[in-house]
């Protein structure tokens, strides 16, 4: 039997930092983020669809999407968004479940599915357990406008665009506190796992 656990967060909540921990630990992670990546390349199905939509404007001189500049149509417009979802996310769901049952085809005691809308897609019903990556708001602010270099009001469209991280805590099985060091965070991570017997793998 795979364990099959959902790690989530908020953008910027360190679910990257975490999952990268488990990744060293030679535990499979499926990426809700790169797959949304590979969905969206020059030709692909959802690209035919977001240029359709969303118009030439939206892409870099060489064809590939501007990331940028559809970030800031779609945080800052929730119709927007719901197209983008709605084009976006059934690619990302059957990339995931492909690269799933891969996983537990190769008998793998655990798979973590790294997926940033897992509650707001009411994904969590499709895993074993969930690990919510929670920070403080301020602090949450503070890391995205730093990491992505934004200003206050894109960091706070972006952070509104998601569910409050306090509603995703209450909805989570186990919770890894990020308001400080990463070194703290990756012993709450690797606790986890013990307390569920599945590390040492
Ligand atoms: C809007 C896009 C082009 C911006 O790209 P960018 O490189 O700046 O950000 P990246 O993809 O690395 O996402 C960073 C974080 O933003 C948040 N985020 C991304 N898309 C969404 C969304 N539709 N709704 C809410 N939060 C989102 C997530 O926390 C994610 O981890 C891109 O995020 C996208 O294509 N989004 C739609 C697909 C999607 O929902 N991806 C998230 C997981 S499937
Ligand atoms: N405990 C910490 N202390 C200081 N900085 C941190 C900590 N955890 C993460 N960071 C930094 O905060 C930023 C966000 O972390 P990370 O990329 O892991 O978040 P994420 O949840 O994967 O983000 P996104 O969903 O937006 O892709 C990064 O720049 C990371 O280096």
């Amino acid at each position: 039997m795979t364990l099959i656990v959902g790690l989530t967060g908020g953008i910027a909540s360190g679910k990257s930092t975490i999952s990268s921990y488990y990744q060293s630990l030679h535990i499979p992670i499926i990426d809700a983020d790169i797959e949304s990546r590979l969905a969206v390349e020059i030709g692909e199905p959802a690209y035919v669809e977001i240029v359709a939509h969303f118009g030439k404007d939206i892409l870099h001189q060489d064809g590939t999407l501007n990331r940028q500049k559809l970030g800031e149509i779609i945080f800052s417009n929730e119709g927007e968004r719901d197209v983008l979802n709605s084009i976006v996310h059934p690619d990302v769901r059957r990339r995931m479940d492909e690269k799933q049952r891969q996983a537990v085809k190769m008998g793998e005691k655990i798979v973590i599915l790294d997926i940033p809308l897992l509650f707001e897609n009411k994904l969590n019903t499709m895993v074993d357990r969930t690990i919510l990556v929670y920070v403080d708001r301020d602090i949450q602010i503070a890391r995205l406008r730093n990491r992505n270099n934004l200003s206050y009001e894109q960091a706070v469209n972006r952070i509104n665009a998601q569910m409050p991280l306090l509603e995703k805590k209450a909805l989570a099985d186990e919770v890894i506190n990020n308001n400080g060091t990463i070194e703290n965070s990756l012993q709450q991570a690797k606790n986890i796992l013990e307390k569920w017997h599945v590390f040492p793998i």
